[in-house]
């Protein structure tokens, strides 16, 4: 009699060849583990930070005064505020800190593209994209524009006007709170507004290191001075 033919599934697996056989895994190192924990941690604590995302939220009502917070910390109004205040201004000294103001504000916005536009980490999946005015590379959220302007004009303000104590507290307050409503209105993960801060405050030293005046820029001043 013969013999049934054997199933495909019941036949022996065929032995791959030595050079066929599956490379060995590299198993992750140290470094990948901790930022893999990190990241899962800051989604997660940023999500439950994120008590303003939507006006059904926990804290929905406060929405409108953090979206005030946002747009003081926007660039278009940072811009449009220098450019009115060097049209306006009548000191060359005046004119010297609004210019230098004005190129800390570019570079701001150009650095911010650039990481944003390299790193391409998508916002929070909470967050509403209702944003007053954005350009492309704001759809990513790493680092927070909003937390390097706020970083980098306070040191700016700190540095070059002159302020009673209670007005530097209050400048030093706003960066901070700019930052934090970032999370709470779930436009950030923590990490976003840690690194931007970090990020912020270090364009200050190349804002300082660069700095325009009618020594190295005669050019510049000179012709304005006519
Ligand atoms: C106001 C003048 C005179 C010129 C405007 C020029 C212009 C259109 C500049 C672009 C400003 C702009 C859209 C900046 C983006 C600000 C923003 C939404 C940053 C994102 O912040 P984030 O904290 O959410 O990362």
């Amino acid at each position: 009699m013969p013999s049934p033919r054997s199933s495909p599934s019941r036949r022996a697996a065929p032995v791959p060849s030595p050079s066929r056989r599956a490379a060995p895994v590299p198993s992750p190192s140290c470094a990948a583990v901790a930022l893999r924990s990190l990241l899962a941690a800051d989604l997660r604590v940023s999500r439950r930070l994120g008590v303003c995302a939507g006006e059904r939220s926990a804290w929905g009502s406060a929405r409108p005064l953090l979206r005030l917070l946002e747009v003081s910390g926007h660039g278009v109004p940072w811009l449009a505020g220098t450019l009115y205040g060097l049209g306006r201004s009548e000191s060359p000294a005046g004119r010297e800190v609004l210019l230098n103001l004005l190129f800390a504000l570019v570079l701001d916005l150009v650095l911010v593209a650039v990481v944003k536009g390299l790193v391409r980490r998508r916002r929070p999946t909470h967050n509403k994209m209702d944003m007053f005015v954005t350009i492309s590379v704001d759809k990513y959220s790493f680092p927070s524009g909003h937390a390097t302007r706020a970083a980098m004009v306070c040191r700016f303000v700190l540095h070059h006007l002159v302020l009673a104590i209670p007005l530097r507290v209050l400048v030093v307050l706003w960066a901070i709170i700019v930052g934090i409503s970032r999370v709470m209105l779930g436009r950030h993960n923590v990490t976003d507004v840690a690194f931007g801060f970090i990020m912020g405050y270090m364009q200050y030293n190349v804002v300082k290191y660069f700095w325009l005046s009618p020594l190295n820029a005669p050019a510049l001043f000179g012709a304005w001075n006519q």
